[in-house]
C-alpha cells in the first residue's frame, strides 16, 4: 500500500449544508491551502468535491460518499455509492467498516472485493473498535482508520483515540490511520507515538465555524477549558 508514504498528514476537506464553505470551489481552495502547508493527501466527500479537488491537485485523494442515515452506516455504504467517487478522481475509497448492519445487506467483504475488482482502487475502512478493525481487514480492507471511534456508541470523547490506534497497530498487518478529533500538534504526536501510519485531520484545519465556536466557548466557559486535559 504505497498511495501514502508513512508519516503523511492527510487533510479532510469537508463541509455540509449550513456551512458557508459548503461548495466544491471552497473545498478545492481548502485542498490547495492544505497542499501549500505540506499535506500529503486529501480526504473529501461526494463526487462534486472530489472532482473539484482533483482539478487543482495531484495529491492522493481518499474519497467517500456520505449517503443515507447519518445515525447508521452512511460513509460509502454501498458499492454503487463508491462508483461516482472513483470516476470523479479518488485514488482510494473510504467506507464504513463497523460491524453495524449495512443498508443493502451486502457483506463488507463483497463491497470491498467489487471496489478492488471493478474500480481498481484500494479501500480504507473507517472503524470504531478493535473487533471492527480485525473484521474489516479480514474482509479485504487495505488500510484501517479510527474515524468512527466515539461516534457509534454516543461516547465522543474530546480527543483522539490513541488507545485504539495502538491496539490496531499491534494486531494488524496493514497501515493504521489515525483519524477523528485530532486537533493539536500534541494529538498528532500521541497518535504517531501509538504507531499510526498516517494522520487525518479535518475540523481543526478546515472548519472555521467549529474553531470559532470553540474559542467563543472558551470565553464564556473558561472553567471548562482550564480543566481540559
Ligand atoms: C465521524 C465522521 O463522520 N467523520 C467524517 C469522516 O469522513 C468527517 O466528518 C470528519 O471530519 C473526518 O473524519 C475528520 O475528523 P475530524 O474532523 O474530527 O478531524
Amino acid at each position: 500500500m504505497t498511495i501514502f508514504e508513512p508519516g503523511t498528514l492527510v487533510v479532510s476537506c469537508q463541509a455540509g449544508p449550513g456551512n458557508p464553505f459548503f461548495s466544491p470551489e471552497a473545498m478545492a481552495l481548502m485542498a490547495r491551502a492544505a497542499q501549500a502547508g505540506g499535506a500529503g493527501g486529501i480526504r473529501a466527500n461526494g463526487a462534486a468535491d472530489v472532482a473539484a479537488i482533483r482539478a487543482v491537485t495531484d495529491l492522493p485523494i481518499i474519497g467517500l460518499n456520505k449517503v443515507g442515515d447519518p445515525d447508521g452506516v452512511f460513509i460509502t455504504p454501498t458499492f454503487s455509492s463508491a462508483v461516482e467517487i472513483v470516476e470523479a478522481g479518488a485514488d482510494l475509497i473510504a467506507l464504513d467498516g463497523t460491524l453495524r448492519p449495512r443498508p443493502d445487506g451486502e457483506p463488507l467483504a463483497r463491497q470491498i472485493q467489487r471496489i478492488h475488482d471493478e474500480l481498481g482502487v484500494p479501500v480504507l475502512a473507517d472503524v470504531d473498535s478493535l473487533g471492527a478493525g480485525l473484521a474489516a481487514r479480514a474482509a479485504g480492507a487495505d488500510l484501517i482508520a479510527t474515524t468512527l471511534s466515539g461516534y457509534t456508541d454516543g461516547s465522543t470523547p474530546p480527543g483522539p483515540d490513541s488507545g485504539l490506534v495502538k491496539l490496531l497497530v499491534a494486531e494488524l498487518d496493514c497501515p493504521v490511520v489515525a483519524e477523528g478529533r485530532i486537533r493539536t500538534p500534541e494529538d498528532v504526536r500521541a497518535v504517531m507515538d501509538a504507531g499510526a501510519y498516517a494522520v487525518v485531520v479535518g475540523t481543526a484545519i478546515t472548519n472555521p465555524m467549529d474553531l470559532t465556536a470553540r474559542l467563543v466557548e472558551a470565553i464564556s466557559s473558561p472553567e471548562v477549558w482550564r480543566s481540559s486535559p
